[in-house]
């Protein structure tokens, strides 16, 4: 590629953000030749965190963090974008290309507790922080009566009410921990059979116009196969999921080495917001030896598993009034994988 041009990565600015935008920019330096600035855009749900708006309210079930960084692209402002992936819409942006979905992190959540606890040692009581209905259904279900309190702010604020005493918990992705260079202040690794993380967790997305065939095939580069075919899955669960219900949904895709070749599984959970009920599948899928089909395999995977939860009761887990937030246009599927504020 050009080596004389200078590729524009845009980035929240929050510190999480800039380090997973650093750390593709490092990438696209050692693997291309290519120079690489970082462009800090200010997105709606940073400036509605700063005002203290909550985010229910402030539209972030349709990808509040990602939009501004979408029009930075079709703009020209940048030539690259860099999200977490969880954070994105499961449905496609106009002119916009997912160009590479790099190996992801331990997708897993984590508990930053106080005095080194674990979730099942904090007494009943305790006051656990979060804001992913995700979370909360999925640790009610746990029945270790600990107090669910919504957090908001970055990862180092949430961590900070814990070492100020305020909470005696906090849940938090370990991949942002694992990239922020943190990960000492976990406490416990939630194991995914309790506790499934959300569709996409732990990995990233990189996005470019999809006009822009020459950014397009440099970034593919930085693409994972086995990441993209279990991150497909999981959020194809998601979209058909939420195409018939609104409940908390949790889902892990993974490739295996089977007997015959590579193999993806998969788990999803879709839970009643108490945690009260849930929903469980899995399936797997052998993949075939072309990599450039496995997205297409994941996809009817992830589709076919959901499809299944409706037919088991899905849908019912939330009253009907549940599926429209108010305040909130409704799009069919126009949750991100995670309404969730960092
Ligand atoms: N919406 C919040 C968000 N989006 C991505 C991450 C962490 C990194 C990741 O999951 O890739 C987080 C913070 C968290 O859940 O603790």
């Amino acid at each position: 590629m050009d080596t004389t041009r200078v590729l524009r990565v845009g980035t929240r600015a929050s510190a999480l953000a800039t380090t997973q935008s650093e750390h593709v920019a490092a990438a696209l330096r050692d693997r291309l030749g290519v120079a690489t600035e970082l462009v800090e855009i200010t997105t709606e749900g940073d400036r509605s965190q700063a005002s203290g708006v909550p985010l229910s309210q402030a539209g972030a079930s349709v990808g509040v963090f990602v939009s501004a960084l979408r029009d930075a692209l079709l703009t020209g402002e940048v030539d690259v974008a860099v999200h977490s992936l969880k954070d994105l819409p499961t449905y496609p942006a106009d002119g916009i290309a997912l160009a590479a979905i790099p190996e992801r992190e331990d997708p897993r959540d984590v508990v930053v507790a106080r005095d080194g606890l674990t979730l099942g040692e904090l007494p009943p009581g305790s006051r656990v922080g979060t804001g992913s209905p995700r979370r909360i259904a999925q640790v009610e279900a746990l029945g270790f009566g600990v107090e669910l309190v919504s957090v908001r702010g970055n990862v180092d604020t949430r961590i900070g009410k814990v070492r100020s005493g305020e909470y005696d918990a906090v849940l938090l992705a370990r991949a942002g921990l694992a990239r922020l260079g943190r990960l000492d202040e976990a406490t416990e690794v939630l194991d995914p059979l309790q506790v499934l993380p959300a569709p996409g967790q732990g990995a990233l997305a990189v996005e470019c116009r999809a006009e822009d065939d020459h950014t397009r095939e440099a970034l593919a580069v930085l693409d994972d196969p086995a990441t993209r075919a279990a991150v497909t899955a999981e959020r194809a669960t998601l979209a058909t999921l939420e195409g018939g219900c609104s409940a908390p949904i949790g889902a892990l895709g993974d490739v295996v080495e089977g007997e015959e070749g590579p193999e993806l599984w998969l788990r999803a959970v879709a839970l009643s917001h108490d945690g009260a009920r849930a929903v469980r599948n899995s399936a797997s899928s052998p993949l075939g030896d072309d990599a450039a089909t496995w997205p297409q395999v994941a996809a009817d995977l992830g589709h076919r598993l959901a499809t299944d939860m409706l037919a088991d009761g899905a849908a019912a887990l939330t009253p009907a009034a549940e599926s429209a937030p108010t305040g909130t246009p409704h799009h069919p599927s126009a949750r991100s994988a995670e309404v969730h504020n960092a």
